[in-house]
């Protein structure tokens, strides 16, 4: 039967799409896709041939995952609609999520100014300019008890867009939870905590990587044996694909990052078992439609191998990539912005094809300034157009067995696996990472976008093709400039009506555990509850654990 398939698209190819081809050109050389795998005119049963497909498949809710991490997925329970939001005061962006529940938002998602994130506080000279610009300001639990006043933290989760000071957020977000009376073991929510790729692709890195394994490994231990239910880290491939790699870089230097994580944690005496599932996980979903579906099952396949034969983890939640999605930013134009709203649907529809637990949709003004409360409802519509009208949640995997798909999906594994193989070579990540090799390959894929786009082989419409003379402006959110001076003052009265004594010795506590190796949690908790800044408590690591600069480039 297979014989007789695989020689009839033989014959096929060389008779009725020969002649068509003689008669209608195809539109290019070669079509391939963003990994650079080259797409076929069509795909059969020949193309999965050459594997079990099987046994790389199975079911869903069953090993290795591939079909998903849930047996009944989107047909019990949605994915999470989790839009990224925040900017300005704690007030303003309390106020915009309170709106984005009221508008049917399932999950909470937090983005912090970048001061909050390199652990300065809104009153630091260095902050000048940035406060509240790209996310909320946050500087200590005073702010935090506004951002979160009147959300019920026992019920609804959370994710925090926080790296090189994960640890005080959630020590901020813990004390508020213990002020509003909810059970620690019920909270659940996400830090992103991923400062692998940070060092990599996305930037807001403070301590020398060891220091900041560290800390990330504390927090896992911390959190397994006090708030169960938090995924103590967003593994992000996301901001390596907004940098520029393809989707085979992407998942790969993800799952390297994460091998590298677990094997810390391992090495800090950490049973696998005990963390390893809540470990969590954050995908772009770029413009290539089928890549990208392919893209979400390649890689929850291939980390349940690595956890079941590398790591030799038993429970099956440990073998689980269970994973966010957000549509890809940097594909969005500031030309034309509307037609970001149907960029955003196709690539959201891709991740839902593809299994995801939780989503953000861009808005369509994202090019251009933060989204305004219209726009972020219109991509919030988005996903509930997709999860109510099209259909499309009511069946699990619905593109397993797809010839094109699966083949697609092995393409994808084998490039990833050569590039974690290559990793392992140089030492791991964090080595890789020091010698420049994961940030220089994926500037080489940038650039050779970079080329396609200026020679117009790939078209972005309106910037490259199909443009228009003449836009009309479109309405912006703009953040007041003068919300740094309010947060400053109102800092220098909570150093004044604190217990300074208090702080300080909760600073020298913490500087002493960071010396040692005692776990830092419990102490960050205490020092941010007598008041201590997110800067005090930054300030303090730094004296202890330095800070990193550049990484050199790498040689081949
Ligand atoms: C694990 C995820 C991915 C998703 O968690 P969620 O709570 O939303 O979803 P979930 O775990 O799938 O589902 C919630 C609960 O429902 C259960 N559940 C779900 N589906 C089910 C089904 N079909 N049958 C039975 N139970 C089911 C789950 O097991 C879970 O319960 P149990 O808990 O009991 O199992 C988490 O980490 C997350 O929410 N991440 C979001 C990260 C994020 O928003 N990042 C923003 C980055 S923004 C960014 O970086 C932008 C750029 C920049 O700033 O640079």
């Amino acid at each position: 039967m297979q014989q007789h398939v695989s020689r009839s698209a033989e014959e096929w190819r060389a008779t009725t799409l020969r002649k068509a081809q003689e008669k209608a050109a195809e539109r290019k050389d070669r079509f391939e896709t963003s990994s650079h795998i080259p797409v076929q005119p069509l795909y059969t049963a020949e193309d999965v041939q050459a594997f079990d497909l099987h046994e790389r498949i199975g079911f869903p809710g069953e090993f290795p995952y591939t079909r998903g991490v849930q047996p009944t997925m989107y047909r019990s329970r949605l994915w999470t609609m989790r839009q990224y939001a925040g900017f300005g005061t704690a007030e303003e962006s309390n106020k915009r999520y309170h709106y984005l529940l009221s508008q049917g938002t399932t999950g909470l998602s937090v983005a912090f100014d970048l001061p909050t994130q390199i652990g300065y506080d809104a009153d630091h000279a260095l902050s000048e300019g940035e406060v509240g610009k790209v996310g909320v300001s946050i500087s200590s639990l005073e702010d935090m008890e506004i951002l979160l006043a009147g959300l019920p933290l026992e019920r609804i989760s959370t994710s925090m867009t926080i790296n090189a000071t994960a640890s005080i957020l959630l020590a901020l977000y813990i004390a508020v939870a213990k002020k509003q009376g909810a059970d620690l073991r019920k909270i659940s929510g996400t830090i992103q905590n991923d400062v692998l790729k940070e060092y990599i692709a996305r930037g807001t890195y403070i301590y020398p990587p060891q220091h900041s394994m560290r800390i990330i490994t504390d927090i896992f231990q911390y959190c397994a044996e006090n708030i169960p239910r938090w995924n103590t880290i967003s593994i992000s491939g996301y901001h390596i694909r907004e940098a520029g790699s393809t989707a085979a870089q992407e998942i790969a230097f993800t799952l390297s990052n994460a091998i590298s994580y677990v094997q810390a944690a391992l090495d800090a005496g950490l049973n696998v078992d005990k963390f390893a599932g809540q470990l969590s996980f954050f995908f772009n979903c770029h413009n290539n439609f089928f890549e990208e579906i392919a893209k979400f099952r390649a890689a929850r396949q291939m980390w349940a191998h690595i956890m079941r034969e590398r790591f030799h983890a038993q429970d099956p939640r440990s073998l689980m990539l269970r994973f966010h999605t957000q549509t890809a930013g940097s594909t969005l134009t500031a030309q034309q912005p509307d037609n970001n709203v149907v960029r955003t649907a196709y690539q959201a529809m891709a991740a839902v094809l593809g299994g995801t637990q939780s989503l953000h949709t861009n808005s369509k003004d994202e090019a251009l300034s933060l989204p305004t409360e219209d726009s972020a409802r219109l991509a919030l519509r988005t996903q509930q157009i997709l999860g109510y009208e099209t259909g499309v949640a009511d069946v699990v995997d619905p593109l397993a067995g797809s010839y094109f798909v699966e083949s697609l999906t092995a393409q994808l594994e084998e490039q990833a696996w050569a590039y974690i193989q290559k990793i392992d070579e140089l030492g791991g990540s964090v080595r890789a990472i020091e010698l420049g090799y994961m940030q220089s390959e994926i500037e080489q894929a940038a650039y050779t976008y970079q080329l396609a786009l200026e020679q117009e082989e790939a078209i972005v419409v309106g910037v490259n093709r199909f443009t228009q003379q003449h836009e009309p402006p479109a309405e912006l959110l703009r953040v007041d400039p003068a919300i740094g001076r309010g947060q400053a003052a109102k800092l220098a009265a909570l150093r004044l009506r604190r217990d300074n004594e208090q702080v300080q010795q909760r600073l020298q506590a913490l500087e002493a555990a960071a010396r040692d190796s005692e776990n830092l949690m419990p102490l960050i908790i205490e020092a941010v509850e007598a008041y201590a800044t997110l800067g005090e408590i930054s300030d303090t690591l730094r004296h202890i654990f330095g800070e990193q600069h550049e990484f050199r480039s790498f040689d081949a």
